[in-house]
Parts: C-alpha cells; sequence; structure tokens
C-alpha cells in the first residue's frame, strides 16, 4: 500500500452491515447454453432470470481448466508480493489508468479504496502497454496472453447466449460493438486493513463494462452484491467465475439486463486477490437500446453514445452516477 493519510480511507460513518448475509446467487453452466436441449433450454431460462433480476451469476462449465485459473491465482499472488520498488517498475502515469496502483487523486474529498491494483489492456492486441506488463514472474505474460484468449471465446459464448434468451439473433449484442471489443484485466490487491468496520475494499460501483467476468480469491469472501435494497455476501466457489452485466449491457438490452451495484469488504486478518476482466465495445463504436427491445411498452431508455468509459470517469470525478446522466426521462407529467 503507498503511504497514504489513513482517514483518507474512512467511509463517513461506519458501514451499517459490514458483513450481510450470504446469499447464494444462481449458479449457471455455461457449457450447456448452446444445446437446444430441454436442460439448454432451461439453462437459458435461468440465465436470463438472473440476468434481469440480479444482474449477475456465478459460471461454471466455463471450458477454463481448474489448473489454468489456479496459475492466474498463483502469478497474480507472486506478483502482488515483490518489494514495493520491483512493482513501481509498471507503476500507472498520473493522468493513466493502466499499470499498477491504486486509485487516482482527483479531489481533496475523495474516500480511497483500500486496494492495490494492476490495470491492462488485453484485445485490441495492439492496444498493450507491453512494457506495463510484469516480466516477474517469468510466466505473467504468458498466461496473461492465454488468459485473454480463452475469456474471448467464454466471454462471446456468454453473449451470444444472451441475445437468444431474449430471442434475439445470437449476434444482436455482438454487433452493436462492431465487432470491435475491448478486453481488459483489473488485478485487485487487498491487504489486511485494521479497520474493516469503517473501510472498503472498494466502494459501491457498477461496471462501466458491457460484461465482466471475476476471478474471486478462492479462500478469502469480500465481494458484495446489492439487491432488493440489501448487501449480500457472495460466496466462493473455487473455480467459477462470478458474472456480472455492466451498464454498457443495461444501455443495450434497454435496461431489461441489471448492471449490479457491489462492493468489496475489507478484513483484518487475510489478504486477498482477485481478477476481474472487462469486456466492453471499443471507445470509438456507437451503443444504443437494441430496437428489438424497444417498443410502446418499453420506450426507450437510454440515449444513443459513445466512449461510455470516458462519461463513467467524468461522473465518478464529480460524484454523479454515469447511467443516470444518460437515461432519457420517459415519462410524461
Ligand atoms: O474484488 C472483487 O471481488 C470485485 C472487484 C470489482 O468489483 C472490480 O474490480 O470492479
Ligand atoms: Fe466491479
Amino acid at each position: 500500500m503507498m503511504e497514504m493519510n489513513h482517514l483518507q480511507y474512512i467511509i463517513e460513518e461506519l458501514i451499517p452491515n459490514p458483513s450481510p448475509p450470504l446469499l447464494s446467487i444462481p449458479v449457471i453452466n455455461l457449457s450447456l447454453l448452446s444445446s437446444s436441449s430441454k436442460e439448454g433450454i432451461e439453462e437459458l431460462q435461468k440465465l436470463k432470470e438472473a440476468l434481469t433480476s440480479w444482474g449477475c451469476f456465478q459460471a461454471i462449465g466455463h471450458g477454463i481448466s481448474d489448473s489454468f485459473l489456479d496459475k492466474i491465482r498463483e502469478v497474480a499472488k507472486q506478483f502482488f508480493a515483490l518489494p514495493a520498488g520491483d512493482k513501481k517498475k509498471y507503476s500507472r502515469a498520473v493522468n493513466d489508468m493502466e499499470g499498477y496502483g491504486n486509485d487516482p487523486v482527483l479531489s481533496d474529498k475523495q474516500v480511497y479504496d483500500w486496494c492495490d491494483r494492476l490495470f491492462l489492456k488485453l484485445i485490441p492486441q495492439d492496444s498493450r502497454k507491453l512494457h506495463l506488463w510484469p516480466t516477474n514472474p517469468t510466466q505473467f505474460r504468458e498466461i496473461l496472453d492465454e488468459c485473454s484468449v480463452k475469456m474471448k471465446n467464454t466471454v462471446e459464448l456468454l453473449l451470444k447466449a444472451m441475445a437468444r434468451s431474449l430471442n434475439l439473433e445470437e449476434d444482436s449484442f455482438l454487433k452493436q460493438y462492431e465487432y470491435q471489443e475491448v478486453m481488459a484485466a483489473r488485478f485487485n490487491y487487498y491487504p489486511t486493513c485494521p479497520r474493516p468496520d469503517s473501510v472498503l475494499g472498494v466502494k459501491a460501483h457498477s461496471d462501466g463494462s458491457a460484461i465482466t467476468f471475476l476471478l474471486q480469491d478462492k479462500e478469502v469472501e469480500g465481494l458484495q452484491m446489492f439487491k432488493d435494497d440489501q448487501w449480500h455476501r457472495v460466496p466462493i466457489i473455487p473455480h467459477a467465475f462470478v458474472v456480472n452485466a455492466g451498464d454498457q449491457m443495461q444501455i443495450m438490452s434497454n435496461g431489461i439486463f441489471k448492471s449490479p451495484l457491489h462492493r468489496v469488504s475489507t478484513s483484518s486478518e487475510k489478504d486477498r486477490i482477485s481478477l476481474a476482466i472487462f469486456h466492453l465495445p471499443n471507445s470509438e463504436v456507437e451503443i444504443e437500446p437494441l430496437k428489438a427491445l424497444v417498443d410502446e411498452k418499453r420506450p426507450q431508455q437510454y440515449r444513443k453514445l459513445k466512449n461510455y468509459s470516458a462519461i463513467n470517469f467524468q461522473c465518478f470525478q464529480s460524484g454523479k452516477v454515469a447511467l443516470d446522466t444518460v437515461k432519457i426521462n420517459t415519462f410524461s407529467i
């Protein structure tokens, strides 16, 4: 953790319920989603229900082996365990999100996340800033590269299933992307924290992505989802991904799929590592609610836009909720 005044990490009041109830979110077997068997159709229905209510689910049957996921966890652990001086070689520039570091300093009122991270773009390949990719541990680059290839297939399979679950052509979402996807990895390291009652690993947020795949720590819980006016702890399923829709999916699906609010608690006993893989359209591509999901009963809820990440960042700076600022006011007076 970089040197910083600890007060800057404290949320004004005590977190009302730092350890809320454990609630199992739906578990979906991705390998069943392309099957037209009875099982496959039921799984597709489960997927739709999960994304329209929770906005998230635990993905099993995703085709990435347990041993590969453990390898990713291992190199991440080795990287964060390096001496500070070694990690600093990969530090992000002041005005860049990519690289190693913690929250950018935007205002003196800001509350920081109790978290160090390594943020790297994976796709498109020519956008990679390889000088920020660790060479220690030596396998890091190779494993992350392999991870991007595997994840690309898994995410595309899911995007197609999501479209089919809404009775749309299976490439509806990918077409909106104009097949120009961006994929980025964010490794999060949460050191032990002396004040878990008033400090969060990551403050409540929704993701600016279209879809996020999260590999949780295998042993240490921390992720919490907000649903029905309550926080819920997300249980660990060691080789599952926690998948959630992001804001851009809420926009493209005209509000049908939900981008859930989530946060990460801290622990005074154990440090924790997670890896979030974000998938989103290229910033030059315009997105809007799919025409097939707009009708009289469900008028268009969001305006056409591009570069949602920039909108999200600006809103974060001024304390606004990004999705609210791109919403079309549909109710009449
Ligand atoms: O560490 C986690 O469990 C979640 C991290 C997260 O929400 C994020 O990186 O956007
Ligand atoms: Fe997140």
